[in-house]
């Protein structure tokens, strides 16, 4: 198996649920299989407690759904599939089926590098019932996951208050993927680079490091070790200095550095992996000074995050350069976002959407029916309220309201003159065919730096984050209030108190 992007080009069909396979085969079966459905990708929590999310993933979406096909090995292998009594679980004319399949559907999406809020639709997919069934878990897979991570790397950036972030993760990931769709979604968070080498290859991202506490103790002593790796790199050195002893190795590298000026040379700093990062980035700094050495920087590691990184700012760590790895790729403290694929709304015998809704106790577990687009209103570059809306309506109003999904009470009027209007949804696919040409990865994370930029620091507190008004405008509020009655069957006496 070839483990590298190219996983993504061959087919990956069979990278879903089995129940999708089993829905798959009923909706043949019973003539539903090419009745048109939209779904819509959403969450409903931020991560990380956080005031906002970071959209990311896109490209694996594109990659995986233009690629979208059963191939010879993966018929027979559904062919060969059997039930507990033996009996073949797939009719060979539902295998000749899916080997005529053709990606039909057209998708809607956020680009990454997008803000996100709970409830709005990042990805909508509108197509044959099967297709769109069949896209749920991968598509579930990619988005999840990517998002989850540069949500977590913009988080720690803004720790960092624009200090680069070397994402260190490779060693400490889930998994080989884990680690290449990591260190992606790291970059477009906010990370400066990547020490995985195949990561910087595959996606262009720029690869970064330093050494390891293994090169200093293979030789006979510290400054030997620092010597050698000079004369190495003489343009590139960042000398380890806590092997032994940290103020002697402060010492070794400076003596190095001195050794490197004479022959016209710069060394670029310590890093310091141990110990009180606070305290001896400040005495690297004061004797790095002392030495004639003020740009030298000092890089940090060892089981950083963003509230480490917090604490050492408040501290006046003298820290230029951070090196997150562990805590940042598996996102530690929230390991999966909750991202859902609902279907929303289905196209009858008469060619009209009927809304769709699953009703729950949970109200937060009520999905939003009907065909929707996203529109976020701006003021001045600032972003100051997101509406759903339906598709079907035009935004050329001077005056919404949206309601809160979760909570009626909470309301806002937006009056729509003066703001800037921006849809979010932009087309994808349409049919089948890819319409969005997908900017490089440079400029996705320019677009997420930009994204970011319109929302207030407010919302960027790593604790008790503001929360930023998104609303469903009023008559999708009343849709969707209207169908969990009807569907909850309330006859306003005995249910549902
Ligand atoms: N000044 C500081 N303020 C807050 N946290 C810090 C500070 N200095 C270091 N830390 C963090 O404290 C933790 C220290 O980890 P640990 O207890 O494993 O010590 P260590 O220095 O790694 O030990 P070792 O010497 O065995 O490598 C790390 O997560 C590190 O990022
Ligand atoms: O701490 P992270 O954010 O994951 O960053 C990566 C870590 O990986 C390396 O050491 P490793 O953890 O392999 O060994 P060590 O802890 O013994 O230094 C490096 O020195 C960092 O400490
Ligand atoms: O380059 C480094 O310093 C590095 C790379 C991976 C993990 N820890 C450190
Ligand atoms: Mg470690």
């Amino acid at each position: 198996m070839k483990i590298t992007k190219d996983l993504y080009q061959g087919s990956l069909a069979l990278l879903t649920d089995f129940y999708q396979l089993t829905m798959a085969y009923g909706y043949w079966k019973s003539g539903k299989a090419e009745q048109e459905a939209v779904f819509n990708l959403f969450f409903r929590k931020h991560p990380f407690q956080s005031g906002f999310t970071l959209a990311a993933g896109l490209e694996y979406v594109i990659d995986f759904c233009k690629n979208f096909h059963f191939d010879e090995e993966d018929l027979a292998f559904l062919l060969e599939m059997k039930n507990s009594d033996g009996s073949p679980t797939f009719e060979p004319s539902f295998i000749a089926y899916l080997k005529e399949m053709e990606f039909k559907c057209s998708i809607e999406a956020v680009e990454e590098g997008t803000v996100v809020f709970p409830h709005i639709p990042m990805v909508k997919v509108t197509g044959p019932l099967i297709q769109c069934q069949l896209l749920e878990t991968p598509l579930l897979n990619i988005v999840n996951f990517q998002t989850l991570i540069a949500t977590k790397a913009a988080r720690i950036s803004f720790a960092a208050q624009g200090d680069p972030v070397m994402e260190f993760g490779l060693r400490r990931a889930q998994g080989i993927d884990g680690a290449l769709a990591a260190s992606r979604a790291s970059y477009i968070g906010g990370c400066a680079s990547t020490s995985n080498v195949l990561a910087g290859k595959l996606f262009g991202i720029p690869v970064s490091g330093t050494h390891a506490h293994s090169w200093i103790m293979s030789f006979d002593s510290e400054l030997e070790a620092f010597k050698a790796y000079a004369d190495a790199f003489p343009d590139k050195c960042v000398f380890l200095v806590d092997t032994y002893d940290t103020i002697s190795g402060i010492k070794n590298a400076i003596e190095v550095g001195k050794f490197l000026r004479e022959k016209g040379k710069e060394w670029v700093g310590v890093r310091i992996d141990s110990g009180d990062l606070a305290y001896y980035s400040n005495i690297a700094r004061e004797m790095m000074d002392e030495a004639g050495f003020p740009d030298a920087k000092v890089v940090a590691s060892n089981d950083l995050d963003e509230h480490i990184i917090t604490s050492l700012k408040i501290q006046e760590a003298s820290i230029d350069i951070w090196g997150v790895g562990t805590k940042l790729v598996t996102a530690f403290d929230q390991p999966a976002l909750g991202a859902v694929y609902k279907l929303s709304a289905i196209k009858t015998k008469e060619g009209t959407w009927e809304p769709k809704v699953k009703v729950s106790q949970q109200s937060i577990k009520i999905n939003i029916p009907g065909n929707h687009q996203v529109v976020r209103f701006s003021k001045n570059g600032k972003a100051v309220a997101d509406m759903i809306y339906l598709n079907s309506q035009n935004l050329d109003r001077d005056e919404f309201i949206i309601i809160d999904p979760i909570d009626p009470t909470k309301r806002k009027k937006i009056k729509a003159k003066g703001l800037d209007q921006e849809v979010l949804l932009k087309p994808i696919f349409e049919k089948g065919k890819k319409v969005y040409s997908m900017p490089d990865i440079h400029q996705v994370k320019a677009n997420a730096a930009r994204n970011l930029s319109q929302f207030d620091k407010a919302l960027k507190r790593l604790v008790n984050p503001h929360i930023y008004p998104v609303g469903l405008e009023e008559s999708l509020y009343q849709l969707r209030n209207d169908l969990v009655f009807k569907m909850k069957n309330y006859d306003g006496e005995e249910n549902n108190i």
